[in-house]
């Protein structure tokens, strides 16, 4: 297929957004999120109708950002740019329709962590009974359709399910937790702590009932951690 030629402008961005997919990919490794291959990253690349994600099943000593994938907003490969001769991650439908269909995300990221996958293995719900919950998802983490891989199907699920949510997590029945954020790195945050609640209140509830917390003081939680913990935007490394 003939290259599409991207203008310096869009280079220099996709260039910026390779890095950061190639890096935050380690991130999954250092959490422990992934075994073997399984789990992706994506990025939009910012002011272009273009993601850039990591090609399949390769492992995640091999990702450099020469070897990451540039998409358009339909998934399919961008010819001619760095990377393009290698198949993109099987789930790079599921991300572009993401991308399509929520303008205000920047990144996504689907990991088999082992806590969050057992809660979708039993389509269940992980109910908002800690802090950290109500701080960072606003609520219970909730559970998407069963869908198969490949096509649309994961990302209407995630698209659904996450517009009725203040949660940037969904466990995709039978399947594992997909996340999106702002950035690529805020995804991949989201993915860090979805497993960690997950673990939690499993462990939790094999110990005793589970304390609810009132929906007024999730809300409170969740509105002071968004808007108030941490520091100012843009003024710490890794902000992008
Ligand atoms: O869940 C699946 C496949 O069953 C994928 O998300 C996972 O193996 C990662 O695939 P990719 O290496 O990104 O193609």
């Amino acid at each position: 297929m003939a290259a599409t030629a991207l203008d310096a402008t869009t280079l220099a961005a996709v260039d910026a957004v390779r890095e950061d997919v190639a890096r935050l990919h380690r991130e999954l490794v250092r959490y422990g999120l992934v075994v073997w291959t399984g789990g992706n990253v994506s990025g939009r690349v910012p002011g272009a109708d273009l993601f850039v994600i990591k090609p399949s099943g390769v492992d995640y000593d091999e990702l450099t950002p020469e070897r990451m994938i540039v998409c358009d907003l339909d998934g399919a490969v961008v010819p001619g740019t760095a990377g393009s001769e290698a198949s993109p991650s099987s789930d790079t439908a599921a991300h572009a329709y993401v991308y399509r269909h929520m303008p205000e995300v920047g990144g996504v990221v689907h990991t088999h962590s082992t806590y969050a996958t057992a809660w979708a293995a039993r389509g269940e719900e992980i109910p908002c009974v800690l802090t950290a919950m109500a701080d960072e998802f606003g609520g219970p983490i909730p559970v998407g359709p069963f869908a198969i891989i490949g096509d649309d199907s994961i990302g209407r699920g995630i698209v659904e399910t996450l517009r009725e949510h203040r949660s940037r997590a969904v466990l995709m029945q039978n399947h594992g937790p997909f996340t999106i954020g702002r950035t690529a790195r805020d995804a991949v945050k989201a993915a860090v702590m979805v497993e960690d609640v997950a673990r939690t209140v499993h462990l939790a509830r094999e110990a005793g009932p589970l304390i609810p917390i009132a929906p007024t003081d999730i809300d409170r939680l969740h509105e002071r951690y968004q808007h108030v913990y941490g520091q100012r935007p843009g003024t710490q490394q890794g902000d992008r």
